[in-house]
């Protein structure tokens, strides 16, 4: 006899990925915000496959994204992007964390928008620039003063990343602690929880 008792509740991440169904969940926001740590995370939880978009981009044209600036512009980087995420978004449902003009893009967010569940990770300067000074490869963030270019992005990009489905404060707290709140976002988002 064993005093074992088996928990047989499913897990917020099963009932999370059961509301989800067939659609596939696109992490958006700034650079920084933690779309590819949290984006991975999630997708743990789901039990999805996970994809980040600047990886795919860079396998596909096997140059890195400042390679890609450089070469070609950042026209024809938001073209190639556009035609990535169009690909991810039929062969899903996967977790998909996007470049941070992504969504910014028309063509590309309206392909979100129809796909998937959006999530915006909203985070402050503050919090971005800790992240981001640290790394120098990101080819919008090469000026003279990449924290003010870094605002400039918050106050244009703001105001369009607010029409994503579900908004997640990032801030310095445990990944985990990120993670549960986007799954317990994406339960209350799609309503019905099918497994409970
Ligand atoms: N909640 C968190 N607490 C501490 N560090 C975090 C948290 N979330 C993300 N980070 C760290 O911040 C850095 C940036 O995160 P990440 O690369 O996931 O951002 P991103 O949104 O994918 O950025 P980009 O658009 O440039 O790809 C990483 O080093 C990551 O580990
Ligand atoms: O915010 C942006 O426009 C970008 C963010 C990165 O993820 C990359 O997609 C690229 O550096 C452009
Ligand atoms: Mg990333």
């Amino acid at each position: 006899m064993t005093d074992t008792i088996l928990n047989l509740e499913p897990s917020l991440g099963e009932r999370a990925r059961s509301a989800l169904g067939r659609r596939n969940l696109v992490l958006v926001g700034l650079m920084g915000a933690g779309k590819s740590a949290i984006g991975r995370l999630v997708a743990q939880h789901l039990g999805l496959p996970f994809i980040d978009t600047d990886t795919e981009i860079e396998r596909v044209s096997r140059m890195s994204i400042a390679e890609l600036f450089a070469a070609y512009g950042e026209e024809e980087f938001r073209a190639l992007e556009t035609r990535v995420i169009k690909r991810l978004l039929r062969s899903g449902p996967r977790v998909i964390s996007t470049g941070g003009g992504a969504f910014i893009n028309d063509r590309t967010r309206a392909q979100i928008q129809r796909g998937g569940v959006s999530v915006w990770l909203k985070a402050d300067l503050d919090v971005l620039w800790e992240r981001v000074n640290k790394r120098d490869h990101r080819p919008l963030l090469k000026t003279e003063n990449p924290k003010q270019t870094l605002k400039d992005l918050m106050d244009r990009r703001y105001p369009i990343y607010e029409e994503a489905d579900i908004t997640v404060l990032s801030r310095d707290v445990r990944k985990d602690v990120i993670t549960g709140e986007v799954l317990s976002a994406i339960l209350e988002h799609c309503g019905k929880d099918k497994s409970a």
